[in-house]
């Protein structure tokens, strides 16, 4: 028999019950199921990474919805309990949500929600953070004080690369890869070249702007290109900064030839999925060319890091952490709750997922709507005017 699994209980009459994988940032999240009547039950077993057994134990017999993490494995087996346990929602607490069968979940008429928006500037900050923590070499030179060998400025000690004039790269400009684009580009003075499957219209225009502002004030314009290739981003760019979702047309989409066409001095920053790299190729690459760096949130095989990686001075690596910002995780909370609030209440799913701010205001309750919800033209579900 399994064994049980610990959770907390919050509002334990109410009609719905709501489990949530995972404990999360915030209370308001919790608030807003409890005043729709909703019985909360939080996981607070010791383990991070739950496996498909612990969280069809969380169902149980009797579950309306789930809010999960990016960690778990929502296949054809948790939808099947879930549905049989009378679920209708799931929310991952992600905007990525590869790790979810989507069409398992239509089969059982379970939705799925996700939490766009309120992780794109902190995201893109993070990715900007380690583009920066690469090209100045900011971790080699903390740990080489902290041990103690300083002993003096010099001429050639951590000489890093200039970001300025330089030329900054995105490979799927959507919601986070603009915005970190933008502040690269506007922070940095840097040009940008981008590739996408689709144009970025008001990227373009924000980069044209801002060139000619910079024109007028007797500074040198930057300018922006839309590659018709990813490989014209991977021969230009000094800085490439990866943005695009985690499918099979991106599944490594950086590997050994991918690597060989970038310059030799680049620098490469993943904040999108472990996947979309080729881990061991890359490691490869970067014992081979000391002087291509690299900055990555993301890893293939988390939590572990391909042998050879954690060696590397010229790879930055950082937890997963790109949204962990307070005010992002706390609404991250809030819209994966709503997101299932909504489909138990019968609320239409919001017209925009770009435009979550309504959901995120402190002061004022949130629309009666889901606020992103992946499958919801495949289930038929309503959708809300803004
Ligand atoms: N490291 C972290 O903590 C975080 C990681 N993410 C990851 O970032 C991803 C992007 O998030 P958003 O910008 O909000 O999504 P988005 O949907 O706004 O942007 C993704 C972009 O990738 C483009 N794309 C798709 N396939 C492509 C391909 N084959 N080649 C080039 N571009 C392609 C799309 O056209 C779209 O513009 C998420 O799916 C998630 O996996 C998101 C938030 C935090
Ligand atoms: O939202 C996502 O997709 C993440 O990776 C976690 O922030």
């Amino acid at each position: 028999m399994a064994k049980p699994i610990s959770i907390e209980v919050y509002n334990p009459n109410g009609k719905y019950r709501v489990v949530s994988t995972k404990s999360m940032p915030g209370t308001r999240w919790i608030n807003l199921l409890i005043e729709q009547d909703c019985r909360v039950e939080i996981c607070t077993q010791k383990k991070t990474i739950l496996s498909v057994e612990d969280i069809i134990a969380l169902i149980g017999d009797k579950c309306d919805g789930v809010i999960g993490q990016l960690t778990e494995d929502w296949g054809e087996t948790l939808f099947a309990a879930l549905s049989r346990a009378g679920g209708k929602a799931f929310s991952n607490m992600a905007v990525g949500y590869n790790n979810v069968d989507v069409n398992a979940a239509n089969k059982h008429g379970v939705a799925v929600g996700n939490t766009p928006g309120v992780l794109t500037e902190t995201t893109a900050e993070l990715a900007a953070s380690l583009s920066l923590a690469a090209a100045r070499r900011i971790v080699e030179a903390d740990q080489f004080m902290r041990a103690g060998l300083y002993d003096g400025w010099l001429p050639h000690l951590f000489v890093g690369n200039l970001l300025k004039g330089q030329t900054v790269g995105v490979i799927g400009a959507g919601r986070i890869g603009s915005a970190y684009a933008r502040m690269m580009v506007e922070g940095f003075k840097m040009n940008l070249i981008y590739y996408d499957l689709y144009q970025s219209t008001r990227l373009e225009k924000f980069v044209t702007a801002y060139g000619e502002f910079l024109k007028a004030n007797g500074e040198q314009p930057v300018t922006w290109k839309r590659a018709a290739s990813m490989d014209e981003v991977l021969r230009e760019a000094d800085v490439i900064s990866l943005h695009p979702i985690l499918d099979k047309t991106t599944y490594h989409l950086i590997n050994k030839e991918s690597l060989a066409t970038m310059k030799k001095e680049a620098i490469l920053v993943n904040c999108s999925r472990g996947p979309v790299v080729d881990e061991v190729a890359l490691v490869e690459h970067l014992k081979q060319n000391p002087m291509f760096r690299v900055g990555l949130d993301v890893f293939e095989d988390e939590p572990y890091m391909k042998p050879g990686l954690a060696d590397m001075k010229n790879a930055v690596v950082v937890p997963h952490i790109a949204s962990a910002s307070k005010w992002t995780r706390e609404g991250m909370a809030t819209l994966a709750a709503l997101n299932v609030l909504g489909k138990i209440k019968g609320y239409p799913v919001w017209g925009d997922p770009n435009q979550v701010a309504p959901f995120l205001n402190e002061n004022a309750p949130p629309p009666a709507a889901s606020p992103s919800i992946v499958n919801a033209k495949a289930l038929g579900l309503p959708v809300s005017k803004l």
